[in-house]
């Protein structure tokens, strides 16, 4: 094994396991922390978690126990995967998880890096730009779960880990990795446990995969990963990807997740498409709700497009329905009847499942028992086809800001 990535969300590990795969890597992706008698063969190995929004303790519970996993398997570079939009909160959990695989490690240094130029999130001189926008004026100031509301990655390290990040800026990058390097052995020296890296493209990428090369723990989003497997070099993506091509069977299209993409998405989607609105009120209060939009989905012709159910909504709505019933109260109930809903339809013979939402894939992939994945061909950028190590049952797990308008259409044409 050459990469064990510990992921903080279920699309964030599809995510970085599509670029592995792209870059040949054989991957396989695990959901939950493995079972310590579970043994396979892979050049990388990621394991999702449920651990974003999740309490501190149980976040870094269930990371220390997934590097433990993997450190028992021999695995020399660890990633710790968290979202391109560095979905957090002053108390995490993005720091305390780093810092206690740091103190696990016995390491003392590491890179922040939740970058990813082909899907516009750049960073410049440490502060986060999504599609040339500050990350506090882009769509994430108003996320259900994460509202990010400043855009410098070194504030919003300070303030919720032990230590003191600098940053490595965009010029140093222009010098390649040894200038990288000599950047980072500086910081470390000046007394900086995190460093902020400048990516703007990927020329910078690669330059910074070189220059961590030696790092026992990075830390980041998928374009740090795409950069490190790319200075590797030499893999074969076609044979990487052979068993991740999406099984036959009827689709279906559930959406959870209220970003601008997807609000675009389900809009472009749903005027073409038989199509469910999830009412959030029946989802606090009818038990009897989830078996009604599994019975509208499955009573949908088998051979048309794929049905959507959708709870996504623009931002006011979003905020009519949180000061009604509270925040924390309606994600719950709307992600408890995504889960109800996917169990019902696998049962009803849905073998293809396009997922939109990081906490609602996770809710939608656990709550199928999913074991793991082997990682397909991307659909878009950040988002391959996966098909379930242990039933024929295929996923497209889509973050909530990733993909074109199109996309749900494309999930289809791209599994055939
Ligand atoms: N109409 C709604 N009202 C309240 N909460 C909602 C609504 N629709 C979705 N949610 C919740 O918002 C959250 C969206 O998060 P997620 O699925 O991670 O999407 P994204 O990838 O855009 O962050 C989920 O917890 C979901 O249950
Ligand atoms: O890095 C990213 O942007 C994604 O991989 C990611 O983490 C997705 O999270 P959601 O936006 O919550 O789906």
């Amino acid at each position: 094994m050459r990469l064990g990535v510990i992921a903080d969300d279920f699309t964030g590990a599809t995510d970085i396991a599509g670029f592995l795969v792209a870059n040949g890597l054989r991957t396989v992706q695990l959901n939950g922390v493995p079972p310590a008698g579970l043994d396979l063969e892979a050049e990388a190995v990621v394991i999702s978690l449920k651990s974003r929004s999740c309490p501190v303790e149980e976040a870094v519970a269930q990371s220390l126990a997934s590097l433990e996993w993997l450190r028992a398997r021999g695995c020399p570079q660890f990633f710790f995967k968290y979202c391109s939009t560095f979905d957090s909160t002053a108390k995490g959990n993005i720091g305390p998880v780093t810092d206690a695989l740091l103190d696990a490690l016995g390491e003392d240094f590491t890179v922040i890096c939740p970058v990813l130029p082909v899907n516009g999130r750049t960073i410049y001189s440490g502060y986060l730009f999504v599609n040339g926008v500050p990350l506090a004026e882009s769509g994430m100031r108003d996320h259900p779960v994460t509202p990010m509301r400043d855009s410098n990655l070194m504030r919003l390290m300070d303030a919720q880990s032990r230590g003191r990040t600098g940053n490595v800026n965009s010029v140093v990058m222009d010098g390649g990795p040894d200038a990288v390097r000599a950047a980072l052995d500086r910081l470390r020296g000046e007394g900086f446990r995190y460093a902020v890296l400048d990516a703007l493209n990927d020329a910078h990428l690669v330059t910074m995969g070189r220059a961590v090369a030696g790092m026992r723990l990075v830390t980041g989003g998928s374009g740090l990963a795409d950069g490190m497997a790319r200075a590797w070099g030499g893999g074969d993506a076609a044979a990487a990807s052979a068993q991740g091509h999406p099984g036959a069977g009827r689709a279906v299209v559930l959406s959870g997740s209220c970003s601008e993409m997807t609000n675009a998405q389900v809009a472009a989607y749903r005027a073409a498409a038989p199509a469910m609105a999830v009412e959030v009120e029946r989802c606090l209060s009818d038990p009897g709700y989830a078996a009604a939009i599994a019975g509208w989905v499955l009573a949908q012709p088998a051979d048309g497009a794929a049905p959507l159910v959708f709870a996504t909504t623009e931002p006011a709505g979003l905020r009519a329905v949180q000061a009604r019933f509270g925040a924390g109260p309606a994600s719950e109930a709307v992600e408890r009847v995504f889960g109800e809903v996917a169990r019902r339809l696998e049962a009803g013979g849905v073998a293809r499942f396009i997922v939109a939402g990081g906490e609602t894939s996770g809710v939608v992939t656990q709550s199928l028992g999913i074991a793991g994945f082997h990682i397909g061909p991307q659909i878009a950028p950040g988002v391959p086809w996966v098909r379930a190590i242990d039933r024929p049952v295929s996923l497209a797990l889509k973050s909530g800001n990733f993909g074109r308008e199109r996309f749900f259409f494309e999930a289809q044409e791209t599994a055939g």
